[in-house]
């Protein structure tokens, strides 16, 4: 078979030699940019290849190459892939344009099909979805099982278990060996454990001596990062990809195997836990014997099984699996990611360490506390600590910084005309890139890359309240976070209890940068050491 036949036959074996290519391309690229000291950061716009090889080769460290180049084009950019390939994004950090997206004509800016494929572990999720009646129900059945007091009280209680029993005594047997510890890890396997527990009623023990690894925590991990992968090519390169089973897409097949195995596996014992009990009796969530036994997965279970009565808003298991995975998804990394960079910016950071501290001392105080010279550890429930302004502040601007959801992806259904001229086309997808708008001198002042709490509090020591398009880290109009309230509470709780009781030492010349993947994990970790404030 000759050339002409093999391409007419085979378009993806021509794709598969095309996407070769380019990575060669720039894997020379970067080999001669490592030699000589760095490589550039500009968007050029090549002819055939478009904007892609400057996209692979800032791929490493995509976020903040993106905040400097939305930066230096006023806030809003398009980005142009291979020609033919479908591939153009407008990237904006302007809150005129987030607003105008997300709330203005939210309508006619959806997820849409495009979308929902590159987040194909979430299914057919709140998150993937669009305004349609299954997202609206599905949202508010959400909402109304966190908002119940049964729920929140578990919540409250399941944290403070875990803080008390897991975290404090495991950050104190780091302590006394005094050995370089990974902090991201350390609290990733903590939220891990804290979500599983909330969200399924279960204690995986992934935050244990032996650092286990944990097959469903990896593949989350895993889909994550090929997620990114599929946003930066042309649908059909990674499409082909995924046919071939080769490259990132055999990663995320094998991690989607893990995932749909885990969450099936703990509908089915759920299922059987509840019908074993008999206590599947109406639609309520229950609180157990201890007021720790109220899980998500179970108000999901009870919601399904009143079906039709509820307008079926889990009429498979397979709904149910896509629910629960976008909670893990959307709830796990976001809040450990936040307690990490927030945990370094306060080791890194000694005056605003001395001021969370004296806020803490006070409420210890405030509760006849000895300020941790006692024998157990002190553990701050978010009840307590509604005081804490300082600490609130510290919370906002790790935001503001670190937003744990870079991207926010939408696309447009009908021509229309952005608030900056930008006229876009039907299909048009538009990046919000949350990283960049809490990095913008034009949002924040020429102080914008600077960790300064500060700037939240008024002159009378008020929070103050920015509008979500300009802090943008939970989102903004009908599809913001969910979780908000459930994350801001999580982060400040084991935030505080950490900080209080343990001192940590970051690693000589450790610096975490920003990984390239959907969540903003820290890519080198966060090593360091850590010190018992009151040792006993
Ligand atoms: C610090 C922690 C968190 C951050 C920064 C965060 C951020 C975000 C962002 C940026 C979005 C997209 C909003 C939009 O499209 O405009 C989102 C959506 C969502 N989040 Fe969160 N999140 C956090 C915690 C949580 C938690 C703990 C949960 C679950 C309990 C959660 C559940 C969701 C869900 C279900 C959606 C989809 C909402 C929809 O599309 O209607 N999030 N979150």
């Amino acid at each position: 078979m000759d050339a002409v036949h093999f391409s007419a036959a085979h378009p993806e074996g021509l794709l598969a030699i095309a996407t070769s290519l380019v990575f060669f391309f720039v894997f020379l690229v970067r080999l001669k940019g490592s030699a000589m000291g760095g490589i550039r950061s500009s968007l050029v716009d090549l002819p055939v290849v478009g904007m892609l090889p400057s996209i692979l080769l800032n791929l490493h460290r995509v976020h903040d190459w993106a905040a400097k180049v939305l930066e230096d084009r006023g806030c809003t950019t398009w980005v142009r892939g291979p020609w033919l390939s479908g591939m153009v994004y407008l990237f904006t950090s302007d809150p005129a344009v987030a607003k105008y997206v997300t709330s203005t004509r939210y309508k006619n800016f959806v997820r849409g099909t495009r979308f929902r494929e590159i987040l194909e572990p979430v299914g057919n999720s709140i998150l993937a979805s669009d305004f349609n009646e299954s997202w609206r129900v599905r949202r508010r059945l959400t909402l109304d099982l966190m908002h119940q007091p049964e729920f929140q009280h578990s919540h409250r209680r399941t944290t403070h278990r875990l803080v008390e029993g897991k975290l404090l005594p495991f950050l104190a047997d780091l302590a006394r060996q005094g050995d370089a510890v990974d902090m991201q890890d350390v609290l990733q396997r903590f939220t891990f454990d804290l979500v599983c527990s909330t969200f399924f009623g279960v204690d995986l023990g992934s935050l244990s001596a032996d650092f286990p690894t944990v097959p469903f925590a990896r593949a989350v991990s895993d889909a994550e990062e090929v997620i990114v992968v599929r946003f930066a090519l042309p649908p059909a390169w990674w499409k082909l990809m995924r046919w071939l089973r080769i490259g990132p897409e055999r990663k995320m097949a094998a991690a989607m195997r893990v995932i749909d195995e885990f969450i099936y596996q703990h509908i089915a014992s759920k299922k059987a836990e509840l019908c074993k009990d008999g206590r599947r009796t109406d639609n309520k969530t229950q609180v157990g014997e201890d007021g720790a036994a109220v899980d998500l997965l179970r108000g999901f279970i009870d919601h399904q099984s009143a079906g039709e009565a509820k307008g079926r808003t889990f009429e498979s298991d397979r709904s149910l699996r896509d629910t629960m995975v976008e909670m893990v998804v959307a709830g796990w990394h976001t809040t450990s990611v936040s307690i990490s960079w927030l945990y370094w910016l306060v080791a890194t950071h000694p005056s605003v360490e001395a001021r969370i501290l004296e806020e803490l001392a006070s409420v210890v105080r405030a509760d006849g506390g000895d300020g941790g010279r006692h024998p157990g550890y002190t553990v701050f429930d978010v009840d307590e600590l509604h005081g804490c302004v300082y600490l609130d502040a510290v919370i906002h601007e790790t935001l503001r910084l670190f937003a744990p959801l870079p991207l926010n992806p939408f696309c447009a259904v009908e021509k229309d005309v952005l608030p900056t001229g930008e006229v876009v086309k039907p299909g048009t997808i538009i990046l919000l890139d949350l990283y960049a708008v809490g990095r913008m001198e034009k949002n924040w002042g020429k102080d914008a890359g600077e960790f300064k709490p500060e700037r939240w509090i008024t002159e009378e020591g008020k929070l103050i309240e920015e509008n979500s398009y300009k802090f943008a880290a939970f989102g903004s109009g009908p599809k913001m976070c969910l979780g908000r309230r459930v994350g801001l509470a999580v982060t400040k709780a084991v935030a505080a209890s950490a900080i209080y009781n343990f001192r940590f030492n970051v690693a000589e010349g450790h610096r975490p940068l920003p990984s390239s993947s959907v969540v903003l994990h820290m890519k080198n970790g966060l090593m360091g050491s850590l010190r018992e404030r009151f040792p006993r």
